[in-house]
């Protein structure tokens, strides 16, 4: 299970009287949850917070268990698709994604080759070998959850991981997280979209954050 338990959290510079935020939520392993509320009341700051961006005033997070507070983000179980998708746009496609897997790029032949397959399986096959640089918003989207998917964290932190999307990739995509899914990933999905959400999201949940 992972455990959103009483986090308390105030950014840098808001004054101490505004209100900042208490989050709570228990999310089973193996769930899709989807966090809805209003613009602004802290659903991808509480993404941030689980992948160790941000640092909490109090509270915990635990995954099975297990406090992820003393752990720096790369040590987390946690992958995340964001927003901003952060590619090195001088790399390779196929760079960008096997530096998911080892931050030095010492991939197996094995290795390369599931890049390769998980191009062609978002509509990029033939893609591995271009820069970064010269992909369509939408190409790069791709791009991301791919990268994400080959990860072997169970944990997957999802910002509005369609953005750019046509309906085709969309529909792709879908099918990917929801194939992860039942590989028994544990994915925390922000959407705007409620197509996504009622593709991918086993229950909404909306009191996930209150005053502090
Ligand atoms: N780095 C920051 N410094 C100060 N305030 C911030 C910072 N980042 C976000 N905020 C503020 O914190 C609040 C919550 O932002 P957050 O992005 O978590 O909301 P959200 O629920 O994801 O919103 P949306 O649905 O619009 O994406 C907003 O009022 C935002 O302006």
């Amino acid at each position: 299970m992972l455990e959103i338990d009483d986090l308390l959290f105030r950014y840098p510079g808001q004054p101490a009287e505004t209100t900042g935020w208490r989050f709570k939520v228990s999310i089973q392993e193996g769930e899709c949850v989807a966090l809805t509320g209003p613009s602004g009341c802290g659903k991808s700051t509480l993404l941030n917070l689980v992948a160790g961006f941000l640092t909490p005033a109090g509270g915990d997070i635990r995954w099975q268990g297990q406090s992820l507070g003393p752990l720096p983000p790369w040590e987390r179980p946690v992958t995340t698709v964001f927003q901003e998708q952060n590619l090195f746009d001088h790399l390779t496609v196929a760079e960008n994604i096997g530096l998911g897997l080892h931050p030095g790029l010492g991939l197996s032949k094995t290795q390369w080759s599931q890049i390769k397959a998980a191009l062609e399986g978002v509509n990029l096959g033939g893609f591995g070998n271009r820069k970064a640089e010269n992909l369509s918003g939408g190409q790069r989207q791709r791009v991301a959850v791919v990268r994400a998917l080959l990860r072997p964290q169970p944990i997957l932190l999802l910002d509005e991981p369609m953005t750019g999307l046509d309906d085709e990739n969309r529909a792709i995509l879908q099918g990917q997280l929801q194939q992860a899914r039942h590989q028994g990933k544990t994915l925390v999905l922000v959407s705007h979209d409620s197509r996504d959400r009622q593709a991918l999201a086993d229950r909404e949940v909306t009191d996930f954050y209150h005053a502090w």
